[in-house]
């Protein structure tokens, strides 16, 4: 559903509840009159030499039931009307993560995470500050304005209240002036803001990196360009706001030396009392808080204008994988049967497709190797299977069903992937490897544990599987964290299970072992194995070899090595690079040993 707005439709969502609020504004405003009307009576009665002790003690208990009155219809209009922007906060920044999940892994990938960041927290926090500050503000000096200027006209004098006024309307040509360069200036300072936020993550993310390629001072540069360009564009727009605030109160100075000087000369004329000279003052001064406000209101109303621009872009950004029209919900249960047809893909960004018409049958329970040079898609192939990309219609079939009738929760909760990058969240072992819908018992957690071969590596830890991860799960071992991965996939005991080069990171008898504990797990379900090491795939029932997108070799392990292809020449290569290891440590061994026999005599 498009959206429009967010401001107009929380308001009239919340109409009764902001006419409420409203109206107790109200009702602090005109007692605001009181206290001029008061001070007017005092002087009067003062200059007249007339003011009894009971007169002046009726009008102090007046002007301070008028400012607790004031007080409290204030406070209390502004604790209801700032709940209905807190709720608006919420949920906004609630939408806006919804949405989030619901878009693809293509939109995240066009995007820096310091304007995600900045988008959830700077543009929702200039939403809530314009429906808080901002309508508060309107509004009160909107009341203030019509009820001062009628108890103006009416109690002192009407030339004198349009004389005064006359300045006041070039504040709204100077926030007219002001607008487009306070709006610029608003979304540079965000975007500055942004970049720095993206500059501080990508440094955490990469701190390894840095350090181990001693790139702190470059990377202390970048970071110090950014900072400063942040404070620059900070300066940039607190300057502008300055400026307009001086301006807009130079204006409503203006105002007030009007009133005085013509004021007096009235006063002197006898055409108004004393009194009324200095309740008008008074008025005014009321005024002139609110109008002020109104300046720096313009500013923020701008400011929100542009944030609700931003997050509207957002909300309406489509999801481009969804369940599918044609989808079938009546599809719970798949048992693992795969079949591609004359699939051709490309990323809609790419000029060339990366899968070139592959055809493929994965019979149910069977396993499926894929072996090829870096880039060749094989990752892009098994994205395809769990619709993290969309593949064409007619290309994908799961159990004889087209992937697109298939409900994505059920497509991805029976097909468990673990993706060549192991992401752990920072919570617990044992959450990470539980991380599903449904709530898993700590057996079940403990025997994905051993099958995955980490089980050891955990019980070791002081707190075992209740260890906390840092961001990126840092306090594990590469090798550990694929582990752990592999174990949150295979707790899920899913219909087909998909390792992206996920055996990488751990040596040939973790290997092995991985791989035969879950010939118990995998017991009639369907895997596919993507690795570089022949070693990882050679068991496999059926072996493909893809080049630039198209497979081009296909076969058992035998029948591949029979037909001295590119398989058998990788399978030739890691050999020889095995026999020169071996080699090289059978001529380390003894050179090792006289070594340590060097090293011992000369110790003794
Ligand atoms: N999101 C994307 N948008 C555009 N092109 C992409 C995207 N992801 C991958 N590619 C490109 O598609 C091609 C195949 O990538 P893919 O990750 O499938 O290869 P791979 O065979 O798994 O490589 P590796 O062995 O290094 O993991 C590469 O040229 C890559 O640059």
């Amino acid at each position: 559903m498009h959206r429009k707005d967010i401001f107009m439709s929380h308001i009239k969502s919340h109409a009764w509840s902001y006419v409420m609020g409203f109206a107790l504004l109200s009702i602090s405003s005109v007692l605001q009159l009181f206290i001029p009307r008061l001070l007017g009576q005092f002087t009067d009665q003062l200059q007249l030499g007339a003011l009894t002790y009971d007169q002046a003690v009726r009008l102090a208990v007046w002007m301070i039931v008028a400012g607790l009155g004031i007080a409290l219809f204030r406070s209390v209009s502004r604790i209801y009307l700032f709940r209905l922007s807190r709720q608006l906060e919420t949920r906004v920044r609630g939408e806006l993560f919804t949405h989030w999940e619901k878009l693809s892994a293509q939109y995240f990938n066009n995007q820096r995470i310091g304007d995600l960041m900045s988008h959830a927290i700077s543009d929702v926090g200039v939403i809530r500050e314009v429906t808080m500050q901002g309508y508060f503000n309107v509004m009160e000096a909107c009341f203030l304005i019509v009820v001062s200027v009628i108890a103006m006209v009416t109690t002192v004098n009407p030339w004198l209240t349009l004389i005064t006024m006359l300045p006041l309307p070039l504040l709204s040509l100077l926030a007219y002036r002001f607008n487009k360069r306070i709006m610029q200036q608003s979304a540079d300072m965000q975007a500055a803001i942004s970049d720095l936020t993206s500059r501080v993550q990508e440094f955490t993310a990469g701190i390894r990196v840095v350090k181990a390629f001693i790139q702190e001072k470059a990377e202390r540069m970048l970071f110090t360009k950014d900072n400063q360009h942040a404070v620059d564009m900070n300066r940039r727009f607190v300057r502008s706001n300055s400026l307009f605030g001086a301006l807009s109160s130079g204006i409503v100075g203006f105002s007030f030396l009007v009133s005085v000087v013509l004021g007096g000369i009235l006063v002197l004329k006898d055409v108004i009392t004393l009194g009324e000279f200095v309740a008008f003052n008074t008025y005014l001064s009321l005024l002139m808080g609110p109008i002020e406000n109104l300046g720096k209101v313009v500013n923020l109303l701008q400011r929100g204008k542009a944030s609700e621009l931003r997050l509207l872009e957002i909300f309406n950004t489509a999801p481009d994988i969804v369940d599918d029209v044609v989808a079938k919900p009546d599809i719970q249960d798949l048992t693992g049967e795969i079949e591609i047809r004359n699939l051709t893909f490309s990323y809609p960004e790419a000029k060339h497709p990366t899968l070139r018409n592959i055809s493929l049958k994965v019979p149910k329970g069977s396993s499926l190797a894929i072996v090829g040079r870096v880039g060749s898609g094989k990752s892009t192939l098994v994205h395809l299977l769990v619709r993290l990309y969309n593949p064409p219609k007619n290309t994908v079939f799961v159990d004889g069903h087209d992937i697109h009738e298939i409900p994505l929760r059920t497509l991805r909760g029976q097909i468990g992937i673990v993706p060549q990058d192991q992401f752990l969240f920072s919570s617990t072992i044992r959450d990470n490897i539980g991380f599903d819908p449904n709530p898993y018992s700590d057996a079940q957690v403990v025997e994905a544990a051993k099958v995955a071969q980490v089980y050891d590596n955990i019980v070791e830890f002081p707190n075992q599987f209740e260890t906390a991860l840092g961001e990126r799960g840092i306090s594990l071992s590469g090798g550990q964290r694929q582990r752990v991965s592999i174990a949150r996939a295979i707790i899920k005991k899913p219909s087909v299970l998909i390792f992206d080069d996920s055996l990488s990171a751990v040596d040939t008898i973790t290997e092995d072992l991985i791989l035969e504990g879950l010939k118990s797990v995998m017991n009639k379900r369907t895997t596919i194995i993507i690795g570089h090491r022949i070693s990882s795939v050679q068991n496999a029932d059926q072996i493909i070899v893809m080049d630039e997108g198209r497979i081009v070799e296909r076969g058992t392990h035998q029948q591949l090595l029979a037909k001295n292809g590119m398989y058998a020449d990788m399978h030739h290569k890691q050999m020889l690079d095995q026999e020169a290891e071996r080699q090289d440590g059978q001529e380390l061994g003894p050179m090792v040993s006289r070594l340590l026999q060097g090293g011992k005599a000369a110790y003794e």
